[in-house]
C-alpha cells in the first residue's frame, strides 16, 4: 500500500439534464422543511431517546458503492442504461451531478434511473463535485477509454487515511495512457491517437476503486487485459455483471484475477443494483446492541458471512436465513443480558469489512470481556472512538488497534452529545445512542446521510425513538 506517493492527497416524473446550475436532488423534499416564512436552516441533528427494543422487518436499499461504480460505467455505454434499486443518498446525487457536468442526461422515474451518456462531450467533470466523494474519481477510467483524454480532480470521500490513487495511475499507464498530476487534477491522455490498449497489471493491494476503474477502462481498450491481485468485493462482481449485461466480455470477477476483452463501445441495458451489505450489517448490529430481534430483506446472506460468524460467536442467533432474508435475534435466551466480546481484524473481502468496523465497535462497548479491533485497511479509521467514549465505555486506542475492556456489571451507556466526523463512524454513534440510557444528540449528520437512506424512518419502523431535528431560525 503506497502512502507517500506523489498522487496522494494531503414519484412525480422528473426529467432534466443536470448541470451545476440545476443540481440533481431527486426526492430532496424528504429532508426539506416545509415553511412559508423566509428562514435560515441550521445543521440538522439526530435526537435519540435510547433504550427501546427493536422489532419487525427493515427494507435494505441498493448498495451505495455498487451504484456509484455502475453510474460511472454508464459512460462506457451508448443508448440508455436503466438502473433499478439505486439508493437515494447524497453521494448518489453528487455522482449524478458529476455525470450531469459532463453532459449526461439523467431521468428519475418511478424508482428507476435512466442514464444516457450519448451527449457527453466534456472530459472534465466538475472538480468541486469530484472533491466531495470517492466514487466520482472512477469516471477517469471510462472517460479516457472513450475520449482518449480525461481531466479529473483529486477525489474526496471519508477522511479515514491518505487514500492515494497511485494504483489507478499505474494501471491506466499499463493500458497505454500518459498520466500526470497538474494543479491538483489528474490528466490522462492516450498519445497514440487510437485509444487504450489491453495490457497486464498487478495491483500492489486489492483496491476496490482501482480495480473498478481499470475494469471500466479495459472494457473499451483494444485487446485483452489481465488484472491481478484485484479486489474481490461483491460490488466488483456487481459492476462486472452490469458491464457484461451491457455487452462487455469480463471473466474472473470475484476471484483475484480478472480477464477482459475490450470492445469499442458497450450498449445500454437494464440492471438492478445489489442490496447494500453495509447497511444490512449495520441493522444487524443495531439489533445486537439493543438486544432485539429483527428481520432484514432484501439481503445476500453470503455477503455478510464474516459478520454473522462474529455475531453468533458473541451469542446472537440467526433465526431465519433464506436466499434474500436474514432474521437475527440478540434477545438473551436465559437470564441476564450477556453478549460476549470478540476480536476483529478488518481486511479486503472476504475478510471483515472495514465499513462495518466503527458500528461493530459500538456493539463491543456493550459486550462482556476483552475485545480487540484491528483496522488494517485504512490507517486513520479510529476517529469515532473519541466520540464513542463520551457514552461512557472504556476503550483504549493504540495506532490502528482498539481495546474494549468489557462492560462493568450494572454499567450502561449513557446518552451524550456527539459529533459525526465520517459516515460509518457517525453511524456507530447512532447505534450507541439506540442502546444508551437517556437522550443522545448527534451533530454532523450530513456524513451519515451519504450512506444511509431514510435512516430515521427505517429505525422508527423498527420501534426506535429517533427523530431528525432541523433547527430553523427566522432570517427576518
Ligand atoms: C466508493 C467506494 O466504493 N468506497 C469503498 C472503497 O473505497 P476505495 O476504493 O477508496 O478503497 P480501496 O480499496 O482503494 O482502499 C483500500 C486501501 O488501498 C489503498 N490504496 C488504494 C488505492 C491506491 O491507488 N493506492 C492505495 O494504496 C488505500 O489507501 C487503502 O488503504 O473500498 C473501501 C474498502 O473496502 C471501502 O471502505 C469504501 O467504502
Ligand atoms: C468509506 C466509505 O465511503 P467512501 O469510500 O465513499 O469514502 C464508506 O462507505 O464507508
Amino acid at each position: 500500500m503506497a502512502s507517500n506517493h506523489p498522487f496522494s492527497r494531503p414519484n412525480a416524473p422528473k426529467s432534466y439534464t443536470h448541470s451545476l446550475e440545476n443540481p440533481p436532488n431527486f426526492l430532496s423534499h424528504l429532508h426539506t422543511p416545509q415553511t412559508h416564512v423566509k428562514t435560515l436552516t441550521l445543521d440538522p441533528k439526530l435526537i435519540i431517546n435510547g433504550g427501546s427494543k427493536l422489532s419487525g422487518r427493515v427494507p435494505i436499499s441498493g448498495s451505495k458503492n455498487s451504484a456509484l461504480s455502475v453510474l460511472a460505467a454508464t459512460l462506457c455505454c451508448s443508448g440508455t442504461s436503466k438502473l433499478r434499486n439505486v439508493p437515494n443518498l447524497s453521494d448518489i446525487r453528487t455522482m449524478v451531478s458529476i455525470l450531469g457536468s459532463l453532459g449526461a442526461q439523467i431521468d428519475v422515474f418511478d424508482g428507476e434511473m435512466l442514464v444516457n451518456t450519448d451527449g457527453v462531450r466534456s472530459v472534465e467533470p466538475c472538480p468541486d463535485e469530484i472533491g466531495k466523494i470517492r466514487g466520482g474519481f472512477f469516471v477517469i477510467g471510462p472517460l479516457v477509454a472513450r475520449f482518449g483524454e480525461a481531466v479529473v480532480a483529486l477525489p474526496g470521500g471519508c477522511d479515514i487515511g491518505s487514500r492515494p490513487i497511485d494504483l489507478y495511475i499505474r494501471g491506466l499507464r499499463a493500458l497505454g495512457a500518459t498520466v500526470e498530476l497538474r494543479d491538483r487534477k489528474v490528466q490522462a491522455r492516450v498519445a497514440n491517437g487510437k485509444g487504450l490498449v489491453g495490457g497486464r497489471f498487478q495491483l500492489d493491494y486489492p483496491s476496490v476503486g482501482a480495480t473498478e476503474t481499470l475494469m471500466m477502462a479495459a472494457c473499451m481498450a483494444d485487446g485483452v487485459t489481465v488484472l491481478s491481485n484485484v479486489a474481490q468485493e461483491p460490488e466488483v462482481i456487481d459492476l462486472a455483471h452490469f458491464l457484461m449485461d451491457s455487452g462487455a466480455c469480463v471473466e474472473g470477477a470475484g476471484t483475484d484475477k480478472i480477464f477482459i476483452r475490450g470492445r469499442r463501445q458497450l450498449h445500454g441495458s437494464e440492471y438492478a443494483i445489489i442490496p447494500d451489505r453495509i447497511e444490512a450489517g449495520t441493522f444487524m448490529l443495531a439489533a445486537a446492541i439493543t438486544r432485539s430481534c429483527i428481520s432484514i430483506s432484501p439481503v445476500v446472506p453470503c455477503h455478510l458471512s464474516c459478520l454473522i460468524d462474529k455475531l453468533t460467536s458473541a451469542g446472537c442467533r440467526i433465526i431465519q436465513c433464506t436466499r434474500d432474508t436474514l432474521e437475527l435475534s440478540a434477545i438473551p435466551a436465559n437470564t441476564g443480558d450477556v453478549l460476549c466480546g470478540f476480536n476483529v481484524r478488518t481486511s479486503p473481502f472476504p475478510g471483515f469489512p472495514t465499513d462495518l468496523q466503527p458500528q461493530t465497535m459500538a456493539l463491543l462497548t456493550s459486550c462482556n470481556g476483552l475485545s480487540i479491533v484491528e483496522e488494517s485497511v485504512f490507517e486513520n479509521r479510529m476517529g469515532h472512538v473519541r466520540e464513542l467514549q463520551k457514552f461512557g465505555p472504556r476503550i483504549q486506542v493504540c495506532g490502528s488497534t482498539a481495546m474494549f475492556f468489557g462492560r462493568k456489571k450494572g454499567s450502561a451507556l449513557h446518552g451524550s452529545q456527539v459529533v459525526a466526523t465520517d459516515l460509518r463512524g457517525g453511524m456507530s454513534l447512532v447505534l450507541a445512542g439506540l442502546a444508551a440510557e437517556g437522550i443522545t444528540e448527534i451533530n454532523g449528520i450530513a456524513h451519515i446521510d451519504r450512506g444511509y437512506e431514510n435512516l430515521e424512518v427505517k429505525l422508527q419502523l423498527l420501534g426506535a425513538d429517533i427523530k431528525r431535528s432541523i433547527p430553523v431560525a427566522s432570517a427576518l
